[in-house]
């Protein structure tokens, strides 16, 4: 299993017995705190009337951003259905948004998921669960890309899988070098996909169709 998968958190209640109830495993106070101490920093007064409820939102936007730190992705790829076919199954234009690592800023996207099956196949809205929850993480996205693969290799027994992720990314397009409209695309080729030159190209022609 790649070092990556096994820095996965455990299932979903992990270390909450220190935590409000209903904030899931975050420190919502803290996070709060931590907003106010934001606002006052750049100049701006958190007690006046339009900043009162920030803190509060701004917690409860982080927890549900971030929300896959406390899920194990792996619960969606538990349940298979045996079947015949053997060619290839793609599910494309995954839209998610995860959020930059470097920045704190969303980076927003299509996830195109191919595999090759070996006997059983996955449901299909399982992939798209798996996107959901390996996005709502800080990261990179070549290694949410990575991750996805890595933990569709291991968790079924395919042939090969292809992940190839397009995104936005905020932290380019509307600070810093500040070029809208710019696209990030990375791709992770396992098994099949990454020996058989044919089989990338079909995969790549049924995502872009050219
Ligand atoms: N490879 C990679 N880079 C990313 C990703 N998200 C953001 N970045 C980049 O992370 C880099 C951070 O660069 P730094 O020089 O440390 O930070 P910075 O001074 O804010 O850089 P600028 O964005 O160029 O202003 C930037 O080049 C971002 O474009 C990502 O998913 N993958
Ligand atoms: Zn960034």
């Amino acid at each position: 299993m790649k070092d990556h998968l096994q820095e996965l958190p455990e299932p979903a209640c992990c270390g909450a017995e220190d935590a409000p109830a209903d904030s899931q495993g975050v420190d919502m106070p803290r996070l709060q705190n931590a907003v106010r101490e934001l606002l006052a920093a750049v100049g701006e007064d958190p007690d006046r009337e339009g900043l009162l409820e920030t803190p509060g939102r701004v917690a409860r936007m982080y927890a549900e951003m971030f929300s896959g730190l406390r899920e194990d992705p792996r619960v969606h790829l538990e349940k298979f259905f045996t079947e015949k076919y053997d060619e290839m199954v793609l599910v494309k234009d995954i839209g998610f948004t995860s959020m930059c690592e470097h920045h704190l800023l969303p980076f927003t996207g299509k996830a195109h998921i191919g595999y090759l099956p070996n006997g059983r196949v996955v449901g299909l809205s399982k992939l798209a669960r798996v996107v959901d929850s390996v996005a709502r993480r800080p990261q990179v996205q070549e290694r949410m890309t990575e991750v996805i693969a890595d933990m569709l290799v291991d968790q079924l027994n395919v042939k090969g899988v292809a992940v190839v992720i397009e995104a936005s990314h905020s932290c380019m397009t509307i600070r810093g070098v500040k070029k809208p409209g710019s696209m990030a695309v990375t791709s992770a080729m396992k098994g099949v996909f990454r020996s058989s030159v044919s089989s990338r190209a079909e995969i790549m022609t049924l995502i872009y169709g050219k």
